[in-house]
């Protein structure tokens, strides 16, 4: 999911103008309604608090229900001089260049946030050439920006993905498209798979795929000498987090846990492979101009390539759904199944719109979901003691070798707790951009209508002030003591918030938290001698930067 990348060093681009009937529909509707009810500010398109202060409060819902459109003017006695963005720090051209050219930056864009912040305060301007983009590293500035938004916002500037769609006529899906365009097909899918309960009835199809995972796990430890280690574990929960989201999306099996994958599946996880590899090359490419192409075709060409194979697999199995449908229709059978199902017999969609979505969720939802399996895997097996908590819970809730399913998962607190701690470690998308649709005061500066912004969540999750003892593994920090406790972040939120947020968040949880249940009921993960400490880099999302490789003992 390079387009995080492209976020950030994209150009400003003028969006259009939104209104924000549906904003808090919507973010109920995604569960955020959990987040803290925060201290009254003048309005929610402003905030007077400095950078540098203390982040504990945010701009509350309350204060969102402010009017539509432009900027609301804050009383000006309260916020001070509101400065230009003239005046905001931040690294110059020649030293971006110099860090992202020269010191391999684009590995380490998680590092150079924090490094950034610390150097330049909360929110900070950087140029990439003709390129501007605004970053802000404040929870509570965060919250303001992503509160204000309206009813369609705009990620960030995609035009090579619609270039390349208007040059083979192919739609666009919810990464890609933009404004009613967007809004109507979110609309359509937020309806099927943004809920706990939409995806729950899938429980029983990504069990199926866990059985073939622990069955891959006992035949790939076997090939070891100590008849347990697995090396390079992301490579296996590539294939299952393929397969889970697969099952989900297309209602198949893809046969990725299969001692011999089918050779489409192979293929298409070429296509993936193609298109994170060139993600350098892409950023490059970023920079150079249309009319070059002739003369420096190769990450072009590379990048359609890559988008060729991502399409053709997902058109075959659409297609292939469509004629078991027609043919049950024919036979005067009765049509029932998930969502692709729906969206074939519904026709909200167009199938050249179905076939976008399918081609970028199946893009969005493999990687993201394994490398979080793989470092959440890291982080119990490098602390047993947490393991042996998160396992007693399981036990006691559930026993030794119950099934889980996703109803059962609000039993375990832990778990979740887990993955959300993973998930603030490890934040997958270490950024998110937004560009901004109606001028805004933030932080004390005016950021004029069309600015790009980075949203720098690993910053964020990494602040002593947003979490205490920030660089450790500490699960527990996300418990709820009783009801009315708050733990949720604005300073770590790696799914987005709001409308535009991740749609296959549910997806995502589900597959994470029936996978880790049923690998602790079957292993004790520990760490093989095989593993140096791992070190998070950049490429495209925040990966590991080494092969993690972990021990699976049976349990006694
Ligand atoms: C651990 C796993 C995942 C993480 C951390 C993650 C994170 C994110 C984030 C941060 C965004 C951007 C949100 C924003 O701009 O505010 C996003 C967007 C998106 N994600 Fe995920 N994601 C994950 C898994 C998935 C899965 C499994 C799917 C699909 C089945 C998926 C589909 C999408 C789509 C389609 C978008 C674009 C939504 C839109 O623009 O309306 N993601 N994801």
């Amino acid at each position: 999911m390079s387009f995080l990348t492209r976020v950030l060093t994209t150009a400003c681009k003028q969006p259009l103008e939104w209104e924000r009937t549906y904003f808090y529909q919507e973010l109920f509707a995604c569960g955020f309604h959990q987040l803290p009810k925060l201290s009254s500010s003048p309005s929610l398109e402003v905030s007077d608090k400095s950078p540098g202060a203390a982040a504990n409060k945010a701009p509350g819902p309350a204060a969102g229900s402010g009017g539509a459109g432009g900027l609301l003017e804050p009383p000006r006695q309260r916020l001070g001089r509101v400065k230009s963005l003239q005046e905001m720090p931040g690294p110059n051209t020649l030293y971006n260049l110099y860090e992202f050219f020269w010191k391999d930056g684009f590995g380490r864009i998680h590092e150079i946030q924090q490094k950034h912040t610390q150097e330049y305060g909360k929110i900070f301007k950087s140029h990439f050439g003709p390129q501007f983009v605004v970053s802000i590293a404040d929870r509570d500035m965060v919250a303001q920006v992503l509160r204000a938004e309206g009813r369609a916002p705009q990620r960030a500037n995609m035009e090579s993905w619609q270039e390349y769609r208007d040059l083979r006529g192919r739609a666009t899906g919810l990464i890609s498209a933009e404004g009613e365009q967007w809004l109507k097909m979110r609309s359509v899918l937020r309806q099927k798979i943004l809920k706990p309960q939409d995806v729950a009835v899938y429980s029983g199809g990504v069990n199926e795929v866990i059985t073939d995972l622990i069955k891959r796990i006992h035949t790939l430890r076997n090939q070891e000498d100590d008849g347990e280690t697995v090396t390079n574990v992301n490579n296996l929960f590539f294939k299952y987090s393929m397969e889970g989201v697969a099952t989900i999306l297309y209602e198949c099996r893809l046969g990725c846990l299969e001692n011999n994958i089918p050779q489409q599946t192979v293929e298409y996880i070429e296509a993936l492979e193609l298109m994170f590899s060139m993600f350098k090359t892409t950023m490059y490419a970023g920079a150079i101009p249309k009319w070059l192409r002739p003369l420096i075709p190769k990450p072009w060409k590379e990048f359609c390539r890559s988008w060729d194979g991502l399409f053709k697999f997902s058109q075959i199995h659409v297609d292939n759904k469509l004629k078991a449908i027609q043919s049950q229709l024919d036979q005067g059978e009765e049509v029932n199944g998930g969502l692709l199902t729906y969206l074939l017999v519904s026709k909200e969609l167009t199938l050249e719109e179905i076939y976008a979505n399918m081609t970028e969720m199946l893009l969005a939802g493999v990687d993201t979901t394994s490398f979080t399996l793989s470092w959440a895997t890291y982080l119990l097996a490098k602390h047993p003691e947490v393991q042996q908590r998160v396992y007693e819970e399981i036990v006691s809730n559930l026993g030794k070798d119950q099934v889980p399913g996703a109803l059962d998962v609000p039993k375990l607190p832990l778990i979740r707790a887990v993955l959300k701690e993973t998930l603030r470690l490890y934040p997958v998308l270490p950024g998110n951009g937004r560009v901004t649709q109606k001028d805004l005061i933030v932080g004390g500066y005016l950021i004029p209508k069309g600015t790009q912004l980075a949203l720098c969540h690993y910053a964020t999750s990494y602040s002593e002030e947003n979490f205490p003892m920030a660089n450790e593994f500490r699960p527990e920090r996300w418990l709820r003591k009783d009801n009315l406790d708050r733990v949720d972040n604005f300073g770590s939120i790696p799914f987005g918030y709001g409308i535009r947020s991740c749609i296959g968040k549910r997806i995502a949880e589900l597959e994470i938290h029936l996978a880790l249940i049923q690998l602790l009921q079957n292993f004790e993960i520990k760490v093989s001698p095989k593993t140096e400490p791992v070190h998070a880099k950049t490429h495209g999302l925040l990966t590991p930067g080494d092969s993690i490789n972990v021990r699976f003992s049976d349990r006694k």
